[in-house]
């Protein structure tokens, strides 16, 4: 199994959080934060108000809430994504990447590719991005005298809660919905891409950086678009037991939130999940094309 793959993915997944002098404001942290408390909260009327409102009572680093643990995460749940597209592929076409542009494998099996990856990827990321939306939910100021602590101090004290409270398998609540968010629109991820790169190059010659950074942007925009409805249910079942109510299951959680909330509900966090979308996926597909193709 070639492992260069990997290797490449878990590189160019920590890529964009290292150039910040590139794009100082265009980390997406702030971004993701936004992103989950719109969805499981309903306190803010939109992008700019979460972001008023998290400034005032939490400072700047209230943009920042559990982070930590996902930068360090990313690295290894997009190095199992792009390791498993990758050998996916090369057990269904028996190409290797590099030959990959020079014999097209078809839509059918780049989507198929895409969603083993995608599946095996949202198990290996469920517990980060569980700790992630329970740190990024606690609203309460930074610790001040006298006022009382927040139920998690961090990434591990919440890990070590949860699995005190709900034993280790509590660290895989909301797991199947990510399962479902991830799966498809992984395929969906992967298939725009190469679209894309098809679209803009020459019969079977390797696309340049710009047609690459453009694609991987619109392949991030577009699989987030589809993912968001399922991305909204997943946030509220890992909230499930705290401050929020319990759901019988996904469908349930799907039902009772469009119930009480209307349809849009399905579509909250849709604009800030796209616009961090390009920057990252632009960067993260262009660090993986030239690191495989200067391994050789
Ligand atoms: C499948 N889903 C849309 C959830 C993510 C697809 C893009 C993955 C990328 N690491 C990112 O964070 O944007």
């Amino acid at each position: 199994m070639p492992v260069e793959e990997f290797v490449a993915g878990w590189i160019s997944g920590e890529t964009f959080f290292f150039l910040p002098h590139i794009t100082p404001s265009g980390r997406s942290l702030p971004g993701d934060i936004e992103g989950v408390r719109l969805q499981t909260q309903t306190t803010y009327q939109g992008i700019i108000d979460c972001m008023v409102k998290t400034y005032r009572h939490e400072s700047l680093l209230g943009f920042f809430k559990g982070m930590s643990f996902p930068i360090a995460s990313i690295a290894v749940v997009n190095s199992v994504l792009f390791g498993v597209y990758s050998n996916t592929l090369l057990a269904l076409t028996a190409t290797s990447h590099q030959e990959r542009w020079a014999q097209p494998p078809s839509y059918t099996h780049v989507f198929i590719a895409g969603c083993t990856g995608g599946f095996v990827q949202a198990y290996c990321l469920a517990p980060f991005d569980l700790i992630k939306v329970r740190l990024q939910n606690q609203t309460e100021p930074r610790a001040r005298p006298g006022s009382p602590p927040p139920r998690y101090r961090g990434p591990v004290h919440c890990a070590v809660s949860i699995c005190r409270e709900d034993g280790p398998w509590g660290l895989f609540r909301g797991a199947w919905a990510l399962t479902l968010r991830d799966t498809p629109t992984l395929g969906i991820y992967f298939v725009t891409y190469e679209w894309l790169c098809r679209q803009s190059t020459p019969d079977r010659q390797n696309p340049g950086a710009a047609t690459v950074l453009v694609a991987g942007g619109f392949a991030g925009i577009a699989s987030w678009a589809v993912a968001t409805p399922l991305d909204v249910i997943k946030s509220r079942m890992q909230m499930g037991g705290l401050k929020h109510r319990v759901y019988r299951g996904v469908l349930d959680c799907m039902v009772s939130s469009a119930r009480q909330e209307g349809l849009g509900v399905f579509f909250r966090g849709l604009t800030i999940n796209s616009a961090r979308a390009f920057p990252v996926n632009a960067v993260t597909f262009l660090t993986y094309e030239y690191l495989l193709s200067s391994w050789g």
